[in-house]
């Protein structure tokens, strides 16, 4: 009835003036900051959780879920199963700055039709608001936002829990959410430090420093035009401490580690993408390089002609490389080329910033190709070896706690002078097996070890030996009977 007498063209003006008496009354400003934003250019930056919401969710997390009575709790971490408390949705706290008193709530849209979800920002929508008076808009747009912002990046950098990233592959309906990453993960608790690690003090003295050093170098990096990455090459028999030298590594340097599986790479495409994926101050590694590659092939031929030559390797080397080779041919082979490899190592993905070291570990250095060891992609080689006695001293006070010891320290320097024993033979011969074992046993233990490893070792060389001589007088008599 009233639409039939009232002038329709008042309309629009009625509207727009009472919004404007609406917000002359209205003091306070809405900011909201939702936790999946984009450009809206429907690229993939779409999936990106936004930097802001994470940051302030950690600021309210911190400094207001006191105030909040409807909360939501998370488990993290498995051992000491810490709960992490976050305002539920739809609660409201306050905050103060510089004695201006703002309000924070947490909300959430629910779609209103039924689509099919890519990803999680159709299915759910959450935002953080924040309410103020105008009065102070510059302040809170400028200082406050940005005081939040530090303080939740700064939370996520003591709070940040390290990871262990494996590319192995996952299920098929991986590829089917986007923002799936091609990594997995699990939390990274290696308990390896340098100071556990066994081997010589001034070599690894040498080698911390260097990690520091690297660490440090941001603005050196830049300043010479180049990425700032560092490559190591670990190289050295199974046992003598290459992947625990990683973990300690990571440890030093709180970084992440990609544990890159070549062989489950399909192609160099999605190497790429794998290592452009990954974050800065990581450590990436490839083990058994040797091994990794679609060289093998060539690898093993050559291996075969050096076996014909009479190459005097150790056969249970050859027998490891060989097991390791037939393992590796039952998976699919895969196209990662050594040339896709050093592109990468020489820097196709350092226009990602962040400090990255690569990490390569190798039983047999000697079948490297020289392309991908030379300095420059490798910047330092680094030789694990058998257990000297300074390795052996470290051993012994983190197992044992035995510093020093008149009898079995002076006769276990000797039998390691003249024996080869890899530390992780030494670790194992010196833990106590028996509860309550004394340190004299298991030092005991460890001698007769090394005895035994030293008879052992002399037999195989007297047999060898015998062998050689064999062949020796054997060669000369065939050579004259086919003349
Ligand atoms: N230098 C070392 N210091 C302390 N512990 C060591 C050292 N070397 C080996 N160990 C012990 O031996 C075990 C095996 O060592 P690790 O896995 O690091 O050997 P690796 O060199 O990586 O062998 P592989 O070539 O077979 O991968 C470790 O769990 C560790 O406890
Ligand atoms: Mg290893």
């Amino acid at each position: 009835m009233f639409q039939n007498y009232f002038p329709y063209e008042l309309v629009g003006p009625i509207k727009r003036y009472s919004h404007k008496l609406i917000n002359f009354f209205y003091p306070y400003i809405h900011i909201s900051f939702a936790e999946y934003d984009g450009d809206g250019d429907g690229g993939d930056d779409y999936f990106e959780r936004s930097h802001a919401y994470a940051a302030i969710k950690r600021y309210l997390n911190a400094h207001s879920t006191n105030q909040a009575r409807r909360l939501r709790a998370n488990v993290v971490g498995d051992d000491d199963a810490a709960v992490v408390l976050t305002m539920a949705n739809h609660e409201e706290v306050t905050d103060e700055f510089n004695g201006v008193k703002l309000w924070w709530s947490s909300g959430e849209t629910i779609p209103s039709t039924q689509t099919i979800s890519w990803g999680p920002r159709e299915a759910e929508k959450r935002y953080f608001s924040l309410t103020f008076h105008r009065r102070f808009r510059d302040t809170i747009c400028g200082e406050y936002l940005r005081h939040v912002l530090e303080e939740g990046k700064a939370i996520a950098v003591k709070e940040r829990r390290r990871k262990l990233y494996t590319n192995s592959k996952g299920s098929e309906s991986d590829y089917f959410s986007r923002r799936r990453s091609l990594w997995s993960n699990v939390a990274f608790d290696h308990p390896a430090t340098f100071r556990t690690l066994a081997m010589d003090p001034d070599k690894k003295k040498e080698i911390v420093d260097d990690l520091l050093n690297f660490s440090e170098s941001k603005d050196y990096y830049k300043s010479v035009g180049k990425a700032w990455k560092r490559g190591y090459l670990l190289h050295g028999p199974p046992g003598t401490g290459k992947s625990t030298m990683i973990a300690a590594m990571a440890n030093l340097l709180e970084y992440d580690v990609y544990d890159l599986e070549l062989t489950a790479v399909k192609d160099n495409t999605e190497l790429r993408k794998l290592l452009i994926d990954t974050s800065g101050k990581s450590i990436i590694v490839i083990e058994d390089i040797d091994c990794s590659l679609d060289l093998t092939g060539q690898r093993e031929k050559k291996k075969e002609q050096e076996d014909g030559g009479g190459d005097k390797k150790k056969d249970e080397e050859k027998d490891a490389l060989k097991e390791k080779l037939k393992k590796l041919e039952e998976k699919k082979p895969s196209e990662v080329t050594l040339s896709g490899l050093l592109n990468f190592i020489d820097g196709l993905w350092s226009a990602c910033g962040g400090e990255r070291i690569i990490v390569f570990t190798t039983n047999y250095v000697e079948k490297l190709d020289p392309a991908l060891i030379r300095r420059g992609r490798m910047d330092k080689h680094i030789e694990l070896s058998y257990c000297g006695f300074e390795a052996f001293k470290v051993l012994a006070k983190n197992y044992l706690d035995v510093e020093h010891h008149d009898l079995y320290f002076r006769k276990i320097r000797q039998l390691l002078e003249e024996t080869s024993m890899t530390p992780a033979d030494v670790a194992e011969n010196l833990m106590p097996k028996l509860r309550g074992e004394d340190k004299e046993s298991c030092l005991e233990r460890l001698v007769k070890a090394l005895e035994e490893a030293k008879t052992k070792a002399e037999e195989e060389e007297k047999l060898k030996a015998e062998k050689l001589a064999k062949q020796d007088t054997q060669i000369p008599l065939g050579s004259k009977e086919h003349a």
